[in-house]
Formats: structure tokens, sequence, C-alpha cells
């Protein structure tokens, strides 16, 4: 059995009064999180919507909300403030009308509140998809200096948490990456590894292993290698490899003998977001991996997404890297 990862983080928050705004507070697998949060001392929640729609949940469910902050944004005293910050950040884009009509929706609400310091980070997408989750710390909160492209990675966890824990990414994001953009979210995956102690040994994954397939699409692949090696010469980074001559070594004998990755890979880079999103879920659903993310990597402060399927757990999980993501910096 190795260390429980969350359990590691939790210990820096304990006490630290580290906020979270959750835009989908009425949901109860969020509410019900951000109670267990708060009794835990993990994090202050700022809960975002109609306080009596959340008493009612929460009464029903018996759990107490007693000193957690709820924003209601129909009667925010600092709305006009956010209003005029929304509107000077997206300068030339969208005009007084078009903001008030935007920060109706709670996302964007929420993003605004982690932008103007009110909160520390932001958890959102049980209910929301991942591009309307995303859009508004694309455009508000923005990725940090050197960073052209934001990327959702997941932590993947084996059930009885008795093996290997690995990164995948970018499975949620960036539809159709370019060899650069690849190479940066190898390069940016490999600090997410870091963060959960995993030693990084980044494979960029193809359907191709050291020129066995020609196409397109693996030449891209070739390329990002290169970039990513060239952008973080310090790391252990190869491609372009299948999945099993990153991952088992006798495979890796086979297919790649020359490389220092193949066969002990811990962070996989899918080519594109298509195999990204329906492998974590394929190890995630059959292979018995735990999945948590995604992670969004490179924003200068933390918003991260759920996936609509995720339960209670979910979000605590994503909620304490969330938190740790921001006393990081
Ligand atoms: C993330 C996503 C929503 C952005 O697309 P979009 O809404 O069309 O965004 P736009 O192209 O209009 O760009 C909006 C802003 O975000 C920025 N942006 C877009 N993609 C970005 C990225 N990957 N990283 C950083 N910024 C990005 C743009 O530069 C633009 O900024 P600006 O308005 O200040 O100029 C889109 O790529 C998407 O839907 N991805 C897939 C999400 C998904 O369904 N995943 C599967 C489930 S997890
Ligand atoms: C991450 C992901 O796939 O999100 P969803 O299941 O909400 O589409």
């Amino acid at each position: 059995m190795k260390k429980d990862v969350i359990k590691t983080l939790s210990a820096h928050l304990k006490g630290q009064h580290v906020s979270i705004a959750y835009p989908e507070a009425t949901d109860p697998r969020v509410l019900g999180a951000a109670v267990r949060l708060k009794a835990d001392e993990l994090v202050d929640p700022v809960l975002i919507g109609n306080p009596d729609e959340i008493k009612e949940i929460a009464q029903k469910n018996s759990w107490i909300i007693d000193g957690i902050e709820i924003i209601d944004p129909e009667n925010y005293p600092e709305y006009d403030q956010m209003v005029a910050a929304f509107v000077e950040r997206r300068k030339g884009k969208v005009d007084e009308a078009k903001a008030q009509t935007m920060l109706k929706d709670h996302a964007y609400f929420g993003t605004m509140l982690v932008y103007m310091d009110k909160a520390d980070g932001m958890v959102c997408g049980a209910q929301y998809s991942t591009g309307d989750t995303v859009r508004p710390a694309l455009q508000i909160i923005k990725t940090k200096e050197g960073i052209s492209s934001t990327s959702g990675a997941f932590l993947m966890i084996p059930r009885e948490n008795d093996g290997q824990r690995l990164i995948f990414a970018d499975c949620a994001i960036n539809i159709a990456p370019s060899a650069q953009q690849l190479a940066e979210i190898a390069v940016v995956s490999a600090k997410t590894a870091e963060m959960f102690e995993i030693d990084p040994r980044i494979a960029l994954l193809s359907f191709s292993s050291k020129g066995s397939a020609k196409s397109d699409d693996v030449d891209r692949v070739v390329e990002a290698t290169k970039l990513a090696q060239e952008l973080a010469p310090e790391l252990p980074i190869d491609g372009e490899l299948q999945f099993d001559a990153a991952y088992v070594e006798a495979v890796a004998e086979k297919k790649a003998p020359e490389s220092k990755v193949a066969g002990h890979a811990t962070v996989f880079v899918f080519p594109e977001i298509q195999s990204g999103n329906i492998g974590y879920k394929i190890a995630q659903r059959l292979g018995g991996y735990q999945a948590i993310g995604p992670i969004l990597q490179g924003l200068n402060k933390p918003v991260s997404d759920l996936s609509r399927g995720c339960v209670e757990e979910d979000v605590y999980k994503v909620s304490v890297i969330t938190a740790r993501q921001a006393q990081m910096g």
C-alpha cells in the first residue's frame, strides 16, 4: 500500500484557510464535499447560489453549513466592481451590457471571484461541460508567462493504491494540439507529476514506436518529442512510443531497446484529445484506476474541472488538489 497522496496534500492545507469557489453549490455532490472539506479544515468553501436553496439541500441531508460563506450573485454587494473588472479584463471584447449577461452564468461569476482574489481557486464541472467550465478561465485568468496553452491532466491511481501512480495528459482541453503544444504539455505535465511525488519519465504516445509506422500524425509526435527535449533537456522524455512500449518493460526491449523512458514511463502524453479522453476513461472504467482530474495546468490561478460523472469523493479530492495548487502558486 502506497502513501495516500490526497492525505499528504491535505496535511499542507490543514487550518490554512485556502478558499475555493463552488459555482454548482446546489449540486448535492458538490455541497456534500464542501461541507466535509470545511469540517476537515482543509478548505474554506465559497458557495455560489441562492442561499435558501443551498440551506434546504443542506437541511435535507443533515449537513451543517453554519460558518460557510454563501455568495448570492443576485444580491452581491460588489457586483458593480465585478462588472467593471470584467469589462476591463476583456477590453474591446465585452461591453458592460454583455458583461451583465455573462456574469449571470455562475462559472463566469466564480472565475471573477478568483480573479478578484475573493477566492483562491475554483472547482466546477459536475454539471457544466468542460468547455463551459474552462472558457471563463482561459478568457479571464489566462495562462502563466511562458505557457501558451492550458491542458488537462489526470492523476491515475491503481484502485488498491498498490502500484505506480501515473499522469495522463492532455485528456481535456486541446482538441488538435500542434507539435509545439504537445511539447509544452509534456514539460508542464512533468511538474504536475512532481506535485504527486511521481518521478517524471515522459512518453509521447502514438500508434507507432520509433518509426514502425509512417504518417503526418506520427511526424507531429516525433517533432513534439524533439521540441520537448529542447525545452527541458534535464527531463527524461522520449517518443514516439506506443502505450505498450512505454509501459511494459518486455515490450520496450523489443520495440525501443535504446530508450531510457520506454518500459518505465510515468507521464503519458496523448497525441490529441480523442485518444487522451478515451484512454483515461478506459483505464478508469476497465482498468480499475482511480482517475482524479482533469487538473488544469498552466493557469495563473487554479481552476479545476470535474467530469459530469463525478461522485462526492471526486469533488473532495479535486478540491484538495486545487487548494494545494493555490498554495504552491
Ligand atoms: C477549451 C475550449 C472550450 C476553448 O475553446 P473556445 O471556447 O472555442 O475558445 P476560443 O477559441 O473562443 O478562445 C477563447 C479564449 O481562450 C483562449 N484559449 C483557447 N484555448 C486555449 C488553451 N488551450 N489554452 C489557453 N488559452 C486558450 C483563446 O486564446 C481565447 O482567448 P481571448 O478570447 O482572450 O483571445 C475548447 O478548446 C474545447 O471545447 N475543448 C474541449 C473540451 C472538452 O469537451 N473536453 C472533453 C471533456 S474533458
Ligand atoms: C473530463 C471529462 O471527460 O469530462 P465530462 O465527462 O464532463 O465530459
